[in-house]
């Protein structure tokens, strides 16, 4: 099939090249030139375990094309996957803009009958908006069907998530439409959920919100495990093997960031709020997650003192490893408080890059350690946890770790010299 992914970020490259694994003949749009001149260059923009690689054989084969040509696009395809950002507005609301801005041209561009499909995260009632937004564009009636079909992978392990998912959700009263979704998606082995978009669309925030539970209810039980001095992460192993608990997403730390849960969770909240509804639950959990980096910083302040003059080096500003986004990164809320304590502040992360005057970037760890007063873990990268912190020691002004990610040993960290400090 002819498939036509609009948007090529994470979510929509990603589509793009696991369809054309599948066999399907792609076409990724985007408004972006320089993403599209890197794509089509076989060049990733962004870093993404695995994806280079796909781009470079589906490039080759001729099973994927980027443009910016919209009108030729939407003629051409017959299955349009809308993959643009819904970026977080100023009342916690999702902002439908760029969806909005690509629906209206694909009313006024479509010849014959379309397969659109919601693959943004989009709050409950956009199939509807967005059925009426290409209706209103439209100068004839051509018949057209909207599906909603969120997407559930992880950055820094897209590929596998995408091409192994759990389900897949397919939402929209349509048979027909609902058929060819079937059709698309024949060789993945996993159960489809077949149901209406509203449906499709709270199924999204829901999963996401309650990963977000799940993060923020470990997150507040290390603060009393703090006091009660037990480890968290042995209670985490403890209940996780509990099936009905199970161990992911029961790692504390640092708190949640990413260009999703957060705003995601503020979406849902504000769904709830224009329905004359409280998810009190998920209030709570949005909170434990904005005071999660204060109650760090605190700890930070009740072993060195005052931070003003202070040299810490920041290892991982990533929000989570294996990813070079760094949007809503937890590490930031971190850099921030320290920057307001007067405190210098030097970083290193393998491939995310800060672009804050303030902080200085270094390209690798020993850089970054040398005459530090402290070391702050903030991403949990490989790199941190294999590196060899014996010889690091001696770099450092005073040997202290605190580690937001609790990826270090503590016995073995205090064995080798190090005061060592986690969540
Ligand atoms: N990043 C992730 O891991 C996941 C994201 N999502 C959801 O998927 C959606 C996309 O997320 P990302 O891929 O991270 O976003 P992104 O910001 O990386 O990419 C969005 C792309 O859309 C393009 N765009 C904006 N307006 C356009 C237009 N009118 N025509 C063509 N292209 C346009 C932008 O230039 C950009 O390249 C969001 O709703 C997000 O919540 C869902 C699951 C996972
Ligand atoms: O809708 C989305 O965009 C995506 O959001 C998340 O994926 P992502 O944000 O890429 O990354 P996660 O692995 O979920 O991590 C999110 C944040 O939670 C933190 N986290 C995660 C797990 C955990 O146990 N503890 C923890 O603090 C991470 O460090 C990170 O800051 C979901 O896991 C995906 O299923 C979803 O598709």
């Amino acid at each position: 099939m002819n498939i036509l992914i609009v948007g090529t970020g994470y979510v929509g490259t990603t589509t793009g090249l696991v369809f054309c694994e599948m066999g399907h003949q792609v076409t990724g749009l985007d408004i972006d030139e320089q993403k599209l001149k890197s794509l089509q260059s076989g060049k990733l923009y962004f870093y993404e375990p695995g994806l280079d690689e796909l781009l470079s054989k589906h490039l080759q084969e001729r099973n994927i094309t980027f443009t910016s040509d919209i009108e030729n696009a939407i003629k051409e395809n017959d299955i349009i996957f809308i993959c643009v950002g819904t970026p977080q507005g100023e009342d916690g609301s999702a902002d439908l803009k760029y969806v909005k801005t690509v629906t209206e041209s694909i009313g006024k561009y479509m010849d014959k009958y379309k397969v659109i499909v919601n693959k943004s995260t989009v709050p409950v009632g956009t199939a509807e908006l967005v059925t009426n937004w290409i209706k209103e564009k439209q100068e004839t009636f051509i018949p057209f069907d909207v599906v909603s079909n969120p997407e559930f992978l992880r950055e820094g392990s897209a590929l596998h998530d995408a091409l192994n998912p759990d389900r897949i959700v397919i939402g929209s009263v349509s048979k027909k439409a609902r058929n060819i979704m079937k059709e698309l998606y024949k060789n993945f082995h996993c159960p489809i959920v077949e149901t209406d978009s509203k449906s499709s669309e709270l199924i999204k925030y829901a999963a996401n919100a309650f990963l977000a539970l799940k993060i923020s209810y470990i997150n507040e039980l290390a603060r009393l495990c703090k006091t009660l001095d037990i480890h968290i992460d042995g209670i985490s192993e403890g209940i996780g093997y509990d099936k009905r608990i199970g161990h992911s997403f029961l790692k504390a730390g640092i708190g949640f960031g990413g260009s999703c849960f957060p705003k995601d969770v503020s979406a849902l909240l504000y769904t709830a709020k224009k329905s004359n509804h409280r998810l009190t639950i998920l209030e709570a959990a949005k909170e434990v997650n904005e005071t999660q980096p204060i109650h760090f910083i605190q700890m930070v302040k009740s072993r060195l003192g005052e931070l003003k003059g202070k040299s810490i080096a920041i290892l991982g500003i990533s929000f989570k490893a294996n990813t070079d986004d760094t949007r809503e990164s937890p590490a930031f809320r971190i850099i921030d408080g320290l920057l307001a304590e007067q405190a210098y502040v030097t970083c290193y992360d393998p491939k995310a890059k800060i672009g804050n005057q303030k902080v200085i970037q270094q390209n690798n760890i020993e850089d970054t350690l040398r005459n530090c007063d402290a070391v702050i873990i903030c991403t949990e990268w490989e790199e941190f946890q294999l590196t060899e912190w014996e010889k690091h020691k001696s770099l450092m002004k005073s040997s202290v770790i605190f580690d937001g990610r609790n990826i270090l040993e503590k016995s073995k960290m205090n064995e080798i010299g190090y005061e060592y400090y986690n969540i």
